[in-house]
């Protein structure tokens, strides 16, 4: 009896286990059955991201001007990984139709793409003369997106800063950029704008701020004496957020032009690309709780607030003091609303602890949030590796991201116009086509996407960093974030990568 029941328990018990398993190989079959484009709207977009420094070449082609990364790059070739620069980069500049059959192959429907302040105006300012072979180059690209059905998706300042400008009056150290920036947009909106819907600005300002302006790693590689890390000059307590004031009022600056101007006639969209992380308390401590709100404050409230309240995040008066800039009435109504969407781009997650005291001699822009960021805890890292040792795969953080804006910024359209992985030390093709690792990055995170569309944020699209491995700032072309491989052994061939392969299946 009492060995027949034994006998009968463990059967049930394994019926049990193999029951629970095939259940969930059925439940993810059917997610990879079922998760595929249509598992979005059916206007959401699906698009690929670049910039014209790290992407064009000819730079000193067809009268283009020189920026400030041909002279970041030339003066301090020791700031990039591989001593490389784009004078080359992918010489997407003739090969632009190539790259746009690559697009179409896979599948995407919109590629983002800087303009080259200085392709346009060589030497910055309006006055001093447009470039034709410039505004060719882009009537010529935007054309052949839109003869392959493909919506072109510019931003106007990628951090390629004409240098002209630099040496004149310190580039976006000083106010008189305001109107030059104004001039350069409504140039590009004049020839380009009733083919364009949607615009951005200006990309990622935090970094161009953080590495230009307080770490010297970007350019224009002004930083501290103190950072020891070879900048001719520089102050990263206080010239990191007069940047950031001025770079907002350029952006106000030029969507009032485009409102006033242009948008009642060209129907378009305008708005912002901002990166942010995001960050988990390093423990249940108040004082990391409270960290990690600053962390996102000083990333991504530095700018959100100010563009959607008319000021400053609470934290960062508080922490800033006297070195924040304060808005003036005008100023605040100006930078106040200045978007119709938010471009997020969003790459990795940390923990965020308390810093208590930051160093009361030293200080700058990194150490003013006073919070440390890792991405481990215990011993543990809060994601899988990428090429980049700091970037780990945390999908979770852009759905979380995306629900934050959503809840704390009035629910905003937002497009991810960069996310995406990357990989180091490839040294064969093989290698470098061979990317499961990316499938997987991107599969997660476009499910993260949809959890965060369900969870009611407006999201409307999500582009690919990058279509091309391209030049990453300072890591050169050490770093590979493409979907398509690039020889640069090789004349530049290009390589589908696996990845591409997925995404073309996901599109289909
Ligand atoms: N990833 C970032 C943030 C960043 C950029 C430079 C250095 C540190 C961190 N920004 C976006 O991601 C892309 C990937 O950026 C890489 O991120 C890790 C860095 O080590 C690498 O140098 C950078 O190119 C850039 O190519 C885009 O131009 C930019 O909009």
């Amino acid at each position: 009896e009492l060995k027949h029941y034994l006998f009968l328990c463990i059967f049930v018990f394994i019926s049990c286990i193999v029951i629970s398993v095939s259940a969930e190989n059925f439940s993810r079959s059917q997610i990879s059955i079922q998760f595929n484009r249509n598992s979005f709207p059916s206007d959401f977009v699906f698009g690929s991201s670049s910039s014209s420094y790290q992407y064009e070449g000819a730079a000193q082609e067809d009268g283009r001007g020189p920026s400030i990364w041909d002279n970041f790059t030339r003066k301090y070739p020791g700031k990039i990984v591989d001593h490389s620069n784009g004078d080359l980069a992918n010489d997407f500049y003739h090969r632009y139709k190539e790259d746009v059959k690559l697009m179409e192959f896979i599948g995407l429907n919109a590629f983002r793409f800087s303009i080259s302040w200085s392709r346009i105006l060589p030497h910055g300012k309006l006055s001093k003369g447009i470039n034709k072979e410039g505004i060719a180059f882009y009537n010529n690209l935007i054309n052949e997106l839109l003869s392959k059905g493909m919506e072109p998706f510019p931003t106007l300042f990628h951090w390629d800063l004409p240098q002209a400008l630099e040496d004149e009056y310190g580039g976006f150290l000083s106010p008189h950029i305001v109107d030059d920036f104004r001039d350069f947009a409504d140039v590009c909106f004049k020839e380009f704008g009733d083919r364009v819907k949607h615009w951005a600005t200006m990309n990622e300002p935090y970094i161009f701020i953080s590495g230009g302006y307080d770490l010297g790693k970007l350019a224009p590689g002004r930083c501290s004496s103190w950072k020891n890390n070879d900048c001719p000059a520089g102050n990263s307590a206080t010239e990191p957020y007069i940047v950031a004031h001025i770079m907002l009022l350029c952006h106000a600056q030029t969507v009032k032009l485009y409102r006033e101007k242009y948008k009642p006639f060209q129907k378009g969209q305008i708005g912002i690309v901002l990166i942010s992380f995001w960050f988990l308390p390093y423990s249940k401590r108040q004082e990391d709780v409270m960290a990690a709100q600053r962390a996102l404050d000083f990333i991504f409230g530095w700018f959100m607030d100010p563009l959607t309240y008319g000021d400053y995040p609470e934290s960062m008066r508080t922490l800033v003091g006297e070195r924040l800039p304060k808005f003036t009435k005008e100023q605040a109504n100006l930078v106040n609303g200045s978007y119709d969407f938010l471009g997020l781009n969003y790459y990795t997650s940390f923990y965020a602890a308390n810093l208590p005291a930051a160093n009361p001699v030293n200080i700058s822009m990194a150490s003013d949030s006073h919070t440390n960021r890792t991405s481990e805890r215990n011993g543990k890292f809060i994601g899988h590796s990428t090429g980049i040792p700091e970037f780990r795969v945390y999908p979770k953080g852009l759905k979380d991201l995306l629900i934050y804006t959503k809840q704390k910024y009035k629910s905003p359209t937002i497009y991810i116009t960069e996310c995406g992985m990357s990989d180091a030390n490839i040294t064969t093709i093989e290698q470098g086509i061979n990317d499961p690792q990316r499938i997987r990055f991107f599969r997660r995170h476009l499910l993260a996407v949809r959890r965060a569309i369900k969870e009611g944020v407006d999201v409307k699209g999500f582009f690919a960093w990058s279509l091309l491995d391209n030049f990453e700032w300072n890591s050169g072309y050490t770093q590979k974030f493409g979907l398509i491989y690039v020889d640069r052994a090789h004349e530049l061939k290009r390589y589908i990568k696996k990845s591409a392969l997925w995404f073309q299946k996901f599109l289909k």
